[in-house]
């Protein structure tokens, strides 16, 4: 099954919004990226979205939140909802990042009704899954994608969505999954996706993320269920981003 390969950039917070767009340029010179071989996502920080709209529209790069809400509105101070995301005419949200897990609290719970929200708007979800260390060396790798996966499982539905798979112990740490460690588990979230939603499943793109670079990630693509790529560090650079982009057009 050919799945168009998917390169998401995650810039977490960093740049300034004045800064922002100046990224463009060089990269799309550099990347001479062809929007029919591969689709490009940048996951930015919410102030930034407004901002890159214009070059959304011009370039054919999709522009993302980071995180949004389940809720369409109330009271939530410091929330982003997902129907202000699509009043920007945007249609990914990246969900369940490590790092929300991590630091603020975000649960599979909050994750899959994150997922289930997204989904009933039409918009494209990308969860990130992924294993801490200790669970890793505890052999928990399994067991803990299962779960991850298994608690979003009933909010899918119907429309599209992309999973990435995020060793937590592989970002920003220069540690990258080995190729075949990457395949393994990315052959594991396919059977499970089989379980829940048939042969939908092979259409799924599930991405790679973590000290993902121009260096190793012509081996990663060239795994069967390696899909693209979900790029923190090297996605805040044009060149390495750019040559990334390129691999993915081979
Ligand atoms: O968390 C990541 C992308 O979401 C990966 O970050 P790095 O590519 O910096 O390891």
């Amino acid at each position: 099954m050919a799945r168009k390969p998917l390169m998401a950039g995650n810039w977490k917070m960093n740049k300034l919004p004045s800064e922002a767009a100046d990224f463009f340029p060089e990269f799309l010179e550099l990347s001479k990226w062809q929007k029919e071989q591969v689709d490009v996502v940048f996951a930015v920080p919410a102030t930034h979205l407004d901002r890159l709209l214009d070059i959304g529209e011009e370039s054919g790069i999709s522009f993302a939140p980071q995180n949004v809400h389940w809720e369409s509105a109330g009271a939530f101070t410091g929330e982003i909802s997902i129907p202000m995301i699509q009043d920007l005419g945007l249609n990914y949200a990246l969900v369940g990042h490590s790092e929300r897990r991590q630091y603020f609290a975000e649960t599979d719970e909050t994750v899959a009704n994150k997922v289930g929200t997204l989904l009933s708007a039409k918009m494209t979800p990308i969860i990130c899954v992924g294993e801490t260390q200790v669970e890793r060396e505890s052999d928990k790798t399994v067991e803990v994608i299962t779960r991850q996966i298994k608690s979003f499982a009933s909010k899918l539905t119907g429309g599209d969505f992309v999973v990435a798979y995020e060793p937590v112990w592989a970002i920003g740490t220069g540690l990258t999954a080995s190729q075949e460690q990457a395949q393994d588990v990315h052959a594991l979230i396919r059977r499970l996706l089989k379980e829940e939603i048939g042969e939908q499943a092979d259409t799924v793109r599930i991405l790679y993320g973590g000290s993902a670079k121009p260096a190793n990630i012509s081996g990663l693509l060239a795994q069967d269920d390696i899909d693209g790529a979900l790029v923190g560090g090297a996605s805040l650079k044009p060149a390495d981003f750019a040559a990334m982009v390129q691999a993915a057009m081979k």
